[in-house]
């Protein structure tokens, strides 16, 4: 079977349909096992993408069967999701603290420092990760890293500087490509745009973070350093889980 996959590599090998049934099967056991720790009367965040979805089918089912829950969402999407099925949702005003995050990564570190945003919702997911006891990540085993860097990171920047940002970014060597949605920038909950940086591996990324926050119109990085407390790493088998040692 020949499958088009774009002008770099077009044609979906064996070797690819296991690896990404592999990936699938692992975020569907990460996403279902970190559902086990979300207890009666918690609130919880949710967060964005095709892992976290699994956790939030789970809590769906759990609900259904009288588990109470306060859900605090990430995004348009999962806001939907969340809809769909019937959690509660309350806006992030209304709410101080959240009892458990769960969410997806693109990159994790041994350090458990993350890359997020592949799917646009940064901003918000770490606002709420942010005000979050425990957060938990959910990923499949590729996406464990002993450097991040390789995974582009994105930027979520003011749409009004776009051009201006750019150019400093290319000149600083990030070949920074901004995201598009077809013709159109990519627009976040927010209404801001994304940029995916081509690091190459981040030896610093607290530095990188902090280099890329301080420029104006920059309003947050895909950067998430100590912010994770345990990591579910799903694979065909199961799923493990890992604890940070902070
Ligand atoms: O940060 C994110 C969205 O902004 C996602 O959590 C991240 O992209 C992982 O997504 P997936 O679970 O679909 O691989």
């Amino acid at each position: 079977m020949i499958i088009q996959r774009g002008l770099k590599r077009n044609i979906l090998t064996l070797k690819d349909l296991k690896e990404e049934w592999s990936a699938m099967e692992g975020k569907r056991q990460a996403g279902i096992r970190a559902a086990g720790f979300v207890t009666d009367g918690m609130t919880v965040g949710l967060g964005t993408g095709s892992t976290v979805y699994h956790t939030i089918l789970k809590l769906g089912e759990m609900a259904k069967e009288g588990l109470k829950l306060r859900c605090v969402s990430t995004s348009e999407a999962t806001t939907n999701l969340a809809e769909s099925l019937n959690l509660t949702l309350v806006p992030m005003s209304e709410v101080e603290e959240i009892d458990i995050t769960i969410d997806g990564a693109d990159e994790v570190d041994r350090s458990f420092c993350g890359i997020k945003g592949g799917g646009g919702a940064l901003l918000y997911e770490k606002l709420v990760a942010d005000i979050s006891r425990r957060v938990i990540w959910v990923v499949d085993r590729s996406k464990l890293v002993d450097r991040l860097g390789a995974f582009p990171l994105p930027v979520e920047i003011v749409p009004f500087s776009h051009v201006q940002l750019m150019r400093k970014l290319r000149a600083m060597g990030f070949s920074p490509r901004l995201r598009m949605a077809g013709n159109c920038p990519f627009l976040t909950d927010e209404k801001n745009y994304i940029i995916d940086l081509k690091t190459g591996f981040i030896d610093d990324p607290e530095g990188l973070h902090r280099q890329l926050k301080l420029m104006p119109g920059v309003i947050e990085t895909g950067l998430f350093i100590a912010m994770a407390d345990t990591v579910v790493v799903g694979s065909e088998d199961g799923a493990e889980v890992l604890e940070s040692v902070k």
